[in-house]
């Protein structure tokens, strides 16, 4: 059973990835989520569990991410998907050096995370209200040293929507629950195809999750121009076979 943590624990827990500054802005985002009906369900997770959940679960994918890009500052991020802001917008809380690019399809999400980005004066931060297939050959083509996507789809569907965004050398980091080897499994021509490859699983730490593993792969060569293929595709029919239905994580937001 995972643990409630609460504000105090994640300047604790997070030593060295927030400091107090970062976490109050991480508060002051959890009010505008509370506050803000006009967005829709930004998510299900409840206000005893969204610490721990959606912030902690979001910071401990930054600290593992900055620990495989051996780097802190000036690096280009892109968020697949970030929904009501996790795990993108919380990055750019913590990381007011980095270049924070978040793809939000939904048009009702995109502009809570401007007007949420404005609120929190994080001026790292542009918001692309498009799908990851139009932003994938949009001007972030390859031009990315770290992506993510968090609960939005299975694996290889998710690595058609990333890779076209991370540059060459770059680190796609997935945050993944227990059906992570079947969906590695069903990745395997995915990740060759997008000139990826599996550099690491590495589990959260207890106290954040014990379920959650972050899937991190590298982008070792160019991706072909034929990815990330027309919207829609990717998910009707991933590289590899057939779709087969995987559980996401927070895919209940
Ligand atoms: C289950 S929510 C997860 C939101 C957030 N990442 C989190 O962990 O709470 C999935 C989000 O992915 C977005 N999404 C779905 N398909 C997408 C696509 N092709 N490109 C970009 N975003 C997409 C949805 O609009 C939605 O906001």
């Amino acid at each position: 059973m995972d643990n409630v943590l609460g504000w105090d624990d994640l300047e604790r827990l997070f030593a060295g990835v927030a400091d107090r500054e970062g976490i109050a802005r991480l508060q002051r985002h959890w009010a505008l989520v509370e506050a803000d009906e006009a967005a829709g369900r930004l998510t299900a997770v409840d206000a005893r569990e969204a610490v721990r959940r959606q912030y902690g679960e979001s910071l401990e994918l930054v600290r593992i991410a900055e620990e495989a890009l051996g780097r802190g500052e000036g690096v280009r991020y892109a968020d697949i998907g970030t929904g009501g802001g996790w795990p993108g917008l919380v990055a750019a809380c913590v990381r007011p050096g980095w270049e924070v690019h978040l793809v939000e399809p939904l048009q009702k999400r995109a502009r809570f995370l401007e007007a949420a980005a404005r609120e929190l004066g994080c001026t790292n931060v542009t918001v692309h209200a498009l799908r990851a297939e139009e932003a994938g050959r949009g001007p972030l083509r390859e031009a990315c040293g770290l992506v993510t996507a968090r609960a939005v789809a299975e694996l290889r569907v998710v690595l058609e929507y990333a890779a076209p965004l991370a540059a060459v050398g770059g680190v796609i980091a997935l945050p993944k629950g227990s059906r992570l080897e079947e969906e590695l499994a069903a990745a395997e021509t995915a990740i060759g195809e997008l000139g990826c490859e599996l550099d690491a699983i590495l589990p959260m730490r207890p106290e954040v999750s014990e379920t959650v593993r972050v899937a991190l792969l590298r982008k070792r060569a160019s991706c072909p121009g034929r990815y990330p293929r027309r919207v829609g595709l990717p998910e009707r029919r991933p590289i590899g076979g057939p779709v087969r239905r995987t559980g996401v994580i927070g895919a209940d937001c």
